[in-house]
């Protein structure tokens, strides 16, 4: 990989989207260079420029980037921690299946970044990552409903926004053949810029709220509720018996604004992120479909060599005054149901990061993470990865971790393939991105919905362990329901 770190504009240079365009003999250097190495390689080499500009809203910028394409689009956002990442359009794509989706996919990042031309400010480093997701379980048949989101899919956008607070930066990403035209390739992405940072001034300002007028939900189970509670009552019986220790069933919903309009993903993202401060809020377009979350829990992440995860598993509602609100988390805090049920989830993940990190660092008793109207048990792992060890690594060890999968996971997965009779899909599979200095989020893909049009299939699910009783467990998904129903509504 070349890299060439280049002066920072000076600060009154950094302005929109445009002033990238005003940098074009950066641009056309970095495909230069690039081109050449495609010639003497006879190969296809990434080349990619990531310049500081001023900061904008990121749901504006997604809601721009929609307006603008109907490609690949990817939305990531901390609220709390004000961080975001909007990309757009797939300059590579990378696609896996099967059980080493992960090992595939980061040899095939491995290979992109060998020869790859990067120029970067040297403040802002962002830089190319991948955007992507992989599927709850790849050895469930393809589906029907996730047809667009395949067992491991990572995208490098086109174009991608990078926010940090008051900082911002745009990363451009061009595959370069021998041959190609560079000239033109500068004005193909100086157009798309232009066009795009056109499209930003005319919606500054713009309202993001859906018309409510135009939201009449109907919302139906995909499987009558005593059907699903008859499935927990089976689970509940194999445990019992010995087969397993814990599963997690998960049901679906399906919303329909029967005043037939879409669903206004550019609306929903607003909600979500002023409602679930601290959730990873996502949304990952492609083809017809739009899969959207809030979720409140990180499977794996990777900052400069540390691995951090905080597995969730119990969970108790919100009270309606403070002092119920305390009653329930104490009370949840010391269920001998739910704290076994935590317990699976924290053991399991301590020992795959000991096999990668030199020192793993559990915290000694479960804390409680409140969220608006749920709250759950939650610990949180560290660990120092040893040298040779990735995160895609870590992601292909942990997942599906017993908080939505089971334990242990064979027998659990196989009750789960068998009786669930739901497409999960990304739904408890992970999303996240990752950078090229091994750097990266991967969030378990919870209270999440996959839209298309004025569709929209919600999905939430429960750990089953041996004294589970199927009427909590059928409330407890209905409180993680509420999730995605409030950003379809637009209501808190
Ligand atoms: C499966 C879901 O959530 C998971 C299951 C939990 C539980 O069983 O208590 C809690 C948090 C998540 O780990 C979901 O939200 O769909």
């Amino acid at each position: 990989m070349d890299i060439v770190f280049i002066d920072t504009p000076d600060t009154s240079d950094i302005t929109g989207l445009e002033s990238v365009v005003r940098h074009r003999e950066q641009l056309l250097s970095t495909l230069l260079q690039a081109s050449h190495k495609a010639s003497s390689l006879h190969q296809n080499v990434l080349a990619s420029l990531t310049l500081p500009i001023a900061a904008e809203d990121p749901l504006l910028i997604f809601k721009t980037f929609k307006q603008g394409s109907a490609d690949e689009i990817f939305f990531w956002a901390h609220p709390e921690e004000q961080s975001a990442f909007v990309g757009v359009g797939a300059a590579i794509t990378i696609e896996a299946t099967g059980l080493t989706r992960c090992a595939s996919a980061a040899a095939q990042w491995h290979a992109i970044q060998e020869h790859a031309v990067i120029t970067a400010s040297s403040i802002h480093l962002g830089g190319p990552m991948l955007f992507g997701g992989f599927s709850f379980d790849p050895l469930l048949p393809s589906q029907q409903l996730w047809q667009d989101f395949p067992d491991a899919l990572l995208i490098l956008p086109l174009l991608h926004y990078h926010y940090s607070g008051t900082r911002a930066a745009l990363t451009i990403n061009q595959p370069v053949n021998e041959g190609d035209d560079i000239a033109r390739l500068a004005d193909e992405i100086s157009a798309r810029i232009r066009s795009l940072h056109e499209a930003i001034e005319a919606e500054n300002g713009a309202g993001t709220v859906q018309d409510k007028a135009s939201l009449q939900l109907s919302i139906q189970n995909l499987l009558p509720e005593s059907a699903w509670k008859s499935k927990v009552a089976d689970a509940v019986k194999m445990i019992q018996s010995g087969a397993f220790e814990k599963v997690v069933l998960a049901r679906g919903v399906r919303v329909v604004n029967t005043a037939e309009e879409a669903f206004d993903i550019g609306a929903v993202l607003p909600q979500l992120y002023k409602t679930y401060p601290s959730a990873h809020i996502f949304a990952f377009q492609r083809g017809q479909r739009t899969f959207v979350g809030a979720t409140p829990e990180p499977l794996i992440e990777a900052h400069n060599k540390q691995l951090r995860t905080m597995p969730l598993a119990g969970s108790a509602p919100r009270g309606e005054t403070e002092a119920e609100d305390r009653r329930l988390g104490t009370e949840l805090l010391h269920s001998a149901k739910n704290k076994v049920e935590h317990e699976i989830v924290v053991v399991t993940i301590q020992k795959v990061l000991a096999s990668l990190c030199s020192t793993v660092r559990v915290e000694d008793t479960p804390h409680l993470l409140r969220l608006k109207n749920i709250q759950h048990l939650a610990t949180t792992i560290v660990g120092d990865l040893l040298p040779g060890h990735s995160l895609l690594e870590a992601l292909q060890d942990l997942a599906p971790t017993p908080a939505v999968g089971g334990f242990p996971r064979k027998p659990a997965l196989e009750f789960i393939r068998k009786q669930e009779g739901l497409e999960r899909g990304w739904y408890s599979g992970s999303i996240g991105w990752l950078d090229m200095q091994g750097n990266g989020e991967f969030a378990l893909a919870l209270r999440s919905a996959l839209i298309e049009g004025n569709q929209a299939i919600l999905f939430a699910g429960g750990g089953i362990v041996a004294d589970s009783h199927p009427e909590s467990e059928y409330s407890e998904t209905c409180w993680k329901l509420q999730v995605m129903l409030r950003g379809l509504r637009g209501k808190d």
